[in-house]
């Protein structure tokens, strides 16, 4: 699908056609499904903390990783349109990173469940491109596996958000990497999950930072700057379209006391 292609032109590793380098262990790919309304350090962060604990703690190797926008259709507030949050996730990833990506697959048609998507990856990484390659010609299938921050996590436990089907067929085929996030208990996010407790891997994070799109785009608003919040090339994208200025304040609680407590910290510095 042209999608992958498109991204492995610039991909050392799947231009190559995936090369194992360590035969002995497994070989993945990290899928982060989201907003990225916009994308910002802490997403590209997620990837690279991924893969010290993968280093660290387990027998696979990463061969590459994907940031998979949402449709338009998921309709949340503040989502820009796809063609923009692809556009800047391109950037993100192509200055910044060697294997880091972006899969507009999912961006440009109508809303697809987390489980599809995966499903879509599966596809194009195993039966279309063949998986990973041995230096001894042998291939074998890479293992997709969902990162995603405790937050997004938490929500597998709330009634309605997800189908317990989608969910054993993501955690029990596929797993996860969980990257904790401040402000989201980790034991909390995954007390309901404990039968798939194998295919999941809690991701700590050592140095705190609650980066957010909402706060971004609320920055945004109120005319702050957010340099160094996101990849320079994002900041530019931002002004030069004029991005996020006149965003609608969100109608989710959650997001509303976000914005909040960020309003009370900005004024009490007298910034207005
Ligand atoms: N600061 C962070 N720490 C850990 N995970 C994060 C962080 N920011 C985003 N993520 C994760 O990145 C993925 C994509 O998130 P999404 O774009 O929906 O981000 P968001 O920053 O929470 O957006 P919004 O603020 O618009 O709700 C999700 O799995 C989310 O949990
Ligand atoms: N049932 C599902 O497949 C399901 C439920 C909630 C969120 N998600 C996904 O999680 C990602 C992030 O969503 P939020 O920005 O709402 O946290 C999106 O890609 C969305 O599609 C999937």
């Amino acid at each position: 699908m042209a999608a992958l292609i498109v991204s492995s032109a610039r991909h050392p590793v799947i231009a190559s056609g995936l090369v194992l380098r360590y035969p002995e262990k497994q070989p993945i790919v990290l899928v982060a499904c989201g907003s990225f309304s916009p994308v910002t350090y802490l997403h590209l962060r997620m990837f690279e903390m991924a893969v010290d604990y993968v280093r660290q703690n387990t027998d696979f190797e990463v061969m590459g990783g994907y940031m998979s926008p949402v449709s338009d259709q998921y309709k949340k507030p503040g989502l820009l349109s796809a063609y923009h949050r692809v556009n800047m996730c391109t950037l993100a990833t192509e200055q910044t990173s060697q294997w880091l990506m972006v899969d507009p697959w999912e961006a440009f048609q109508s809303y697809q469940r987390t489980a599809v998507v995966l499903d879509h990856f599966e596809y194009e990484i195993n039966t279309i491109i063949g998986g990973a390659q041995l230096s001894t010609g042998e291939r074998r299938p890479i293992r997709v596996v969902l990162l995603a921050g405790s937050d997004l996590i938490s929500t597998m436990s709330e009634p309605g958000v997800w189908s317990e089907k989608d969910l054993d067929h993501i955690l029990a085929k596929y797993g996860t990497f969980i990257i904790e996030r401040a402000g989201s208990d980790m034991d909390h996010a995954t007390e309901a999950l404990a039968r798939w407790r194998h295919n999941i891997f809690l991701v700590p994070q050592l140095i705190q930072n609650d980066v957010s799109s909402t706060k971004v785009r609320l920055f945004l608003r109120r005319g702050l700057s957010v340099r160094y919040l996101l990849p320079a090339p994002v900041v530019e994208y931002i002004e030069e379209h004029n991005l996020y200025t006149e965003d609608a304040p969100s109608h989710d609680k959650k997001d509303r006391e976000k914005e909040r407590s960020i309003d009370i910290i900005v004024m009490s510095h007298g910034h207005w």
